[in-house]
């Protein structure tokens, strides 16, 4: 049986992000991603330097893991990396659903899996000119269609400044049927550097004032609420 790279298993912890913000959750976070975001705060589960940290598991074993860090559960279960669609999830969300758990899963949208039609939520993340990556539309409408039967599809749009907001607008206009969630972008990923939860109230409260400027009504502005709690630290 193949097996998936894993970054680390943690929690439960809550979801920090987005649509599900605060629901306890077990993540599983992959190793790899084809993307090199800037800003990225996970690079442990990205940049192959990382790689012996990585573990190989069967999905038995990583389902084994999430049973023991849930007490046995159910719960949500999120799937993140790196990107997670690098991978075959599909037999580890069978494997939890016929107990009951739920799953979520956190990609950019470069890379469609059928295993999306399978989840409750899909949180697609576009990324913005500050991650110096470019979205590839095609594979970003690939995985709209691939997600077709997941319970529901969100985006969450990390903003830094100007040009990612003014990018963000139209890419809403775009695709106005997906429930919109906006985080301001955090710059300190070091998880040795304290984070000061002052900055990071006032990036969110310059995009608040943006948004409310703008008359912005179907856009949603959340914090992470786990940067906050305990800026960048690792498995929480
Ligand atoms: C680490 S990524 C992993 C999943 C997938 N590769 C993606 O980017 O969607 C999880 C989420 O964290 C967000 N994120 C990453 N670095 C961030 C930062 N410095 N500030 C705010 N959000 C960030 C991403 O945009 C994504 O929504
Ligand atoms: N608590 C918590 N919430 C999160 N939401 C998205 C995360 C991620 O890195 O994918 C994340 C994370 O790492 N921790
Ligand atoms: S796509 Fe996600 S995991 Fe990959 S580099 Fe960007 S933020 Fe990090
Ligand atoms: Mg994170």
């Amino acid at each position: 049986m193949s097996k998936l790279r894993i970054a680390e298993i943690f929690g439960p912890t809550i979801q920090g992000e987005g649509a599900l913000i605060g629901e306890p959750t077990v993540f599983v976070r992959s190793g790899g991603c084809d993307y090199r975001c800037t800003w990225c705060d996970s690079m442990h589960a990205v940049d192959p330097v990382h790689r012996h940290e990585w573990a190989a598991m069967t999905t038995d074993a990583v389902w084994g893991e999430v049973s023991r860090l849930s007490g046995g559960g159910p719960l949500i279960v999120t799937l993140s990396g790196g990107n997670p669609a690098i991978q075959d999830f599909g037999p580890l969300i069978r494997r939890g659903k016929r107990v009951g758990y739920r799953f979520a899963c956190e990609t950019q949208g470069s890379l469609a899996k059928l295993w999306f039609s399978e989840l409750d939520t899909l949180v697609l993340s576009p990324k913005p000119p500050s991650s110096e990556e470019t979205v590839d539309w095609v594979a970003f409408d690939a995985c709209l269609e691939a997600a077709k039967g997941c319970g529901k599809v969100v985006m969450k749009i990390v903003i830094f400044d100007d040009l990612d907001y003014g990018w963000a607008r139209v890419v809403a206009e775009t695709y106005p049927d997906l429930p919109l969630f906006l985080q301001p972008g955090n710059p300190d990923v070091d998880p040795d550097v304290a984070v000061d939860p002052q900055q990071v109230a006032d990036r969110l409260e310059w995009l608040v004032g943006k948004v409310i400027e703008d008359r912005w009504y179907t856009a949603r502005v959340l914090p992470q609420l786990h940067v906050l709690l305990w800026g960048n630290k690792r498995g929480v």
